[in-house]
């Protein structure tokens, strides 16, 4: 993490055991203010639980985390829940009340009088975008609509940390992009939030930097920067028509360092795919060979976190 910034969540060998089973095995990340930081992992990797050791609503088996400033301790427990705001997986709202109801009775939990508590619960709302809604009863709204309120819920008392816990889970792709929107832009109010998901295209979209979670910590990084780390920087070719002798075309330009593929479609490994690109070109235009495509080869979180998954397997 760059040096400049205070870290808004410390964790440092942190894990969790339920009796014999090990759900979190010492965790260590740090997490800067105003990053949207990404917890990955595939069902039962531990993030849950993570985050409810963060937010205090679990007791840690050993290590420690400190967040917004203040340690994580059972005698903390008050002062850290004034700085997080936690939306569940679940929304955990009131069906037989309506919008507004619901985010008042939040609001006096939270201890704001009514006046403050009204200004607030506006706020909220137009921030997802829900003003309209506000007196429709919760059992009448679809998942998509319950999961902003849920949001509305969450940012209700102004937390500088934000925990979102699979926060399009269940969603359909119109209400996804809904809720990814405005976590997107909450951005712009410099809350550091800390999201867990199983999507990788969520995370890529979202988050600054990502984890990926096994119970213990695979690897974490900016996903430009873990993608560069795991793989060798490579151009994808492909011809109107094969090419004739392969090792030599390639074998001949400046930087290419090896080359899988056949007849019309190739994955050339290069050093430098900007320095190489025009290179490889203009061999295949000498060649005759007629470029159909010729761009560097992009690899999705998705690619990173399967490259992760197989270099851990055992052999
Ligand atoms: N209260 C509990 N008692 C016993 N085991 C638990 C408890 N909570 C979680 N676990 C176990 O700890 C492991 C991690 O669970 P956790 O819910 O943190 O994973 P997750 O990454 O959030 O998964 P999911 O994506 O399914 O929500 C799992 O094996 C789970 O069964």
């Amino acid at each position: 993490m760059g040096g400049d910034r205070q870290a808004a969540i410390e964790v440092i060998g942190l894990s969790k055991r339920f009796g014999e089973r090990v759900a979190v095995e010492d965790l260590t990340f740090e997490i800067g203010q105003g990053e949207v930081f990404g917890l990955l992992g595939p069902n039962g990797a531990g993030k849950t639980t993570t985050v409810r050791m963060l937010a205090t609503l679990l007791r840690p088996t050993a290590g420690r985390a400190r967040v917004a400033g203040v340690e994580v301790t059972p005698e903390n427990g008050a002062r850290v829940r004034e700085r997080v705001s936690v939306m569940p997986e679940t929304p955990g709202l009131y069906a037989r009340l309506s919008v507004e109801e619901n985010l008042r009775l939040f609001a006096c939990l939270y201890g704001r009088g009514s006046r403050e508590a009204d200004r607030r619960i506006g706020e909220v709302l137009d921030e997802v975008r829900m003003a309209e809604r506000r007196r429709d009863l919760v059992s009448t709204l679809s998942k998509g609509l319950r999961q902003r309120v849920a949001l509305a819920r969450a940012l209700l008392p102004g937390a500088p940390v934000l925990f979102l816990d699979e926060p399009t889970q269940g969603l359909d792709p119109a209400a996804t992009h809904e809720v990814r929107e405005l976590i997107a832009g909450l951005r712009t109010h410099g809350t550091t939030i800390l999201l867990t998901t199983h999507r990788l295209e969520e995370a890529e979209r979202l988050c600054d930097r990502v984890a990926f979670l096994r119970s213990r910590l695979i690897a974490a990084g900016r996903p430009d920067e873990l993608r560069r780390r795991l793989f060798t920087p490579s151009i994808d070719v492909e011809l109107a028509g094969p090419v004739q002798e392969p090792d030599k075309l390639f074998g001949r330009v400046d930087g290419i360092t090896g080359w899988v593929g056949d007849r019309d479609r190739y994955q050339v490994s290069v050093t430098d795919p900007r320095r190489v690109a025009p290179l490889l070109a203009d061999a295949l235009v000498s060649a005759h060979a007629g470029i159909v495509h010729l761009a560097e080869s992009e690899h999705s979180l998705e690619d990173v976190y399967l490259e992760l998954v197989r270099e851990e397997e055992p052999g």
